[in-house]
């Protein structure tokens, strides 16, 4: 077998080196894969061995030369390695470390890319990236232990992220004594649970990475083994290929804006899928502004053509307005947009999953708000069953529906991975929290729209002589809030104001009846009084809500829901001590004593504001005291 080497790459020539390393196999396919596995099922091995034994020299530079590339950014046309290799594009944008190195090798035969993910508690994250733009898994399995519950989950990540072929590799087999029946016994599981997860195209090959049995050579300890062995199995293996659906037509998210000067303007990016010439007409969305490509830009000249994988710039005959995170797409075939979908998640945060809460979503190159609205079910990755769940925890899989708060183009992720996959963010921390496909849209954005109405919000507050506003009340339970509240609408009132106090007490007895206490009953209490606050802001009203609401997060989605200075975020500051010594109800002796469970400042958290615009220290002064401060506030000219 003829095998070539590579040589070790600079780190400072990285995008010629790609390119030199294309040029020179661009006769041969090329075969990206993964590879998965618990810690110790020899994945290092398998890799180390298949990269020794053909010989090529796949250092760590790589990953110094993916970062190097990854700091230069993109240079327009120029070939960047990050684009050949990089996993969740969105994962990517935002920057996170992904501990994904991906190594080169290639046989004379074919070139191949392969995502080597290392196997530390963060593994899953970094598998759903390495498996995001590859085409086969190498899933490794100790013929001692069999298929284990990473096998299952990480066969089920494999399968949402669209990856329709799987060579299992039942490794170690020498510690089996080369045992045909412990062989034959793991296939037939391993065949049960791919056809479960609809992973058509699987491949069993017994073998030992560190003897190095049916890696490359079919192995004498293994007679009964007739197959191809693991290298001819990736040199051969047909692959079809998903996710970029060419007969959709053309799409490209579009990445930055390229302006050099008053009479250039083009629209830089990847082209997802489908092909470009100029002349062709497209559709900007979600705009739907159509015009014609003038020219396909790129270092190297103008391109008379341009397909799905691409980086070019595109230039219009009109001048449109388009900005980053819009999609260039066939005028005659665009893709559909909307708001509310089905989606899948993998769950990769610390903190749990609360449906109702805000996140951001970002998908190709786009950033919006979003809310899982509902859980569906969760999957047990050991059985497939479906079960119901409130909430999920790190690792958990599930299926879900989804709500942004701007509609987007999209494409179901089985026709267009660029289009259909999707990272959700916490907007506290900036970390990312989940990784999902969308499986269809719930209703078509167009569908709803809001009902015009002559009268107003300012037309119903001038009519009250006010100033509509949402004095949002948080602080522990015996803090003071409904004290205060309570004092201040009096004295609004007296002043002939309008007013309504939404009290938590009151509202769980209506509106909120079927609400308890776990966090994520919490995030729906607060969600929907926060709802109720603003249609009563609407009415022209001036609305105190007096709510623990004890989450940043909540307390920062009722905020936006409220124009610039309508919403007036009061702490009412009482150190815990304080109130457990008032205990007006009797409720913190009672959580002391164990009878009440998730009781805040106990066992629950409560996160203390970081930007309210008042906050009150009750062991300072009398509630007539603050509440005077608060309707001085309110009546300000
Ligand atoms: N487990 C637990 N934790 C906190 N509070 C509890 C709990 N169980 C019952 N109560 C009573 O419910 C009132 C708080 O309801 P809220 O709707 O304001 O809570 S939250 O905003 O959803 O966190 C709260 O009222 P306040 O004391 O007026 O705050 C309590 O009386
Ligand atoms: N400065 C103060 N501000 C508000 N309440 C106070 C203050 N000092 C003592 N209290 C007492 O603390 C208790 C607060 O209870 P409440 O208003 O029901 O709290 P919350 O609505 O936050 O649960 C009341 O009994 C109130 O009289």
């Amino acid at each position: 077998m003829a095998i070539s080497h590579e040589a070790p790459v600079a780190p400072g020539g990285a995008h010629a080196q790609v390119a030199d390393y294309l040029r020179r196999h661009e006769g041969k396919s090329l075969l990206r894969f993964i590879t998965c596995g618990s810690v110790d099922d020899g994945k290092s091995t398998l890799i180390g061995r298949l990269l020794h034994d053909t010989r090529l020299l796949l250092d760590d530079q790589v990953s110094a030369l993916e970062s190097d590339s990854k700091r230069f950014g993109t240079q327009n046309g120029e070939i960047d390695f990050a684009l050949l290799v990089d996993g969740l594009a969105a994962e990517r944008e935002q920057g996170i470390t992904i501990d994904v190195a991906y190594r080169f090798f290639d046989t004379d035969k074919r070139k191949f890319i392969v995502a080597d993910c290392p196997g530390h508690e963060q593994y899953t994250r970094n598998m759903a990236t390495g498996a995001s733009t590859a085409e086969l898994a190498v899933m490794l399995v100790d013929a001692r232990k069999g298929l284990l519950t990473q096998t299952r989950r990480h066969s089920y990540i494999v399968s949402l992220l669209g990856i329709r072929h799987v060579l299992l590799a039942v490794n170690k087999m020498d510690l089996v004594d080369y045992d045909e029946t412990v062989f034959n016994d793991i296939v037939a599981g391993y065949r049960e649970l791919a056809a479960t997860l609809g992973i058509p195209h699987v491949t069993c090959i017994p073998l030992s990475a560190l003897k190095g049995d049916n890696m490359l050579q079919r192995s004498a300890a293994m007679p009964w083994y007739t197959g191809e062995t693991l290298l001819q199995h990736l040199e051969t293996v047909r692959i079809e290929r998903s996710g970029a659906n060419g007969s959709l037509g053309f799409r490209m998210p579009v990445q930055w804006v390229c302006r050099p000067d008053q009479d250039f303007r083009g629209f830089a990016g990847t082209i997802a899928a489908g092909a470009i010439a100029p002349g062709d007409e497209i559709a900007v969305l979600p705009s739907g502004q159509r015009s014609r490509i003038a020219r396909i830009v790129t270092a190297g000249g103008d391109l008379p053509r341009a397909a799905a994988g691409q980086a070019v710039t595109l230039t219009l005959a009109d001048e449109i307005d388009a900005s980053r995170g819009d999609v260039l797409a066939a005028a005659a075939s665009p893709p559909e947009i909307a708001d509310q979908f089905a989606a899948h998640l993998l769950w990769l945060g610390e903190q749990p999953l609360l449906p109702g809460r805000p996140y951001w979503l970002r998908i190709g190159t786009r950033t919006v708000g979003a809310q899982v609205t509902e859980i569906k079910h969760k999957v047990d990755v050991n059985t497939q069953e479906e079960l119901a769940a409130k909430h999920l925890v790190l690792n958990e899989v599930a299926y879900c529906n989804l709500y942004l708060d701007q509609p987007v183009p999209f494409e179901a992720y089985a026709d267009n991975h660029e289009l259909g996959a999707f990272i959700l963010i916490d907007r506290q921390s900036n970390a990312t929290v989940a990784a999902g496909t969308l499986a269809f849209a719930l209703r078509r954005a167009g569908n709803i729209h809001w009902q015009h109405l002559e009268v107003n919000k300012a037309a119903r507050a001038q009519i009250k002589h006010q100033t509509p506003r949402c004095l949002w009340f948080t602080g522990l339970s015996g803090s003071g809030k409904s004290t205060i509240a309570n004092l201040v609408e009096k004295k609004l009132l007296a002043l002939g104001r309008h007013t309504y106090l939404l009290d938590g007490d009151n509202v769980r007895h209506g509106l909120n009846k079927d609400l308890g206490f776990t966090a994520e009953d919490r995030v729906e209490n607060i969600r929907r009084v926060a709802e109720v606050a603003r249609l009563m802001v609407d009415a022209g009203l001036i609305v105190l809500v007096s709510f623990i609401s004890p989450f940043r997060a909540e307390r920062r989605m009722a905020r936006e829901l409220f124009g610039e200075g309508e919403f007036l975020e009061v702490f009412v500051d009482t150190p815990l001590e304080v109130a457990e010594q008032r205990d007006v109800k009797g409720l913190y002796a009672r959580a002391r004593a164990g009878e009440i469970r998730n009781f805040t400042g106990i066992d629950s958290p409560y996160e203390v504001p970081e930007r309210a615009e008042v906050t009150l220290d009750t062991t300072a002064a009398q509630p007539q005291a603050l509440a005077d401060r608060l309707v001085a506030l309110l009546t300000a000219p």
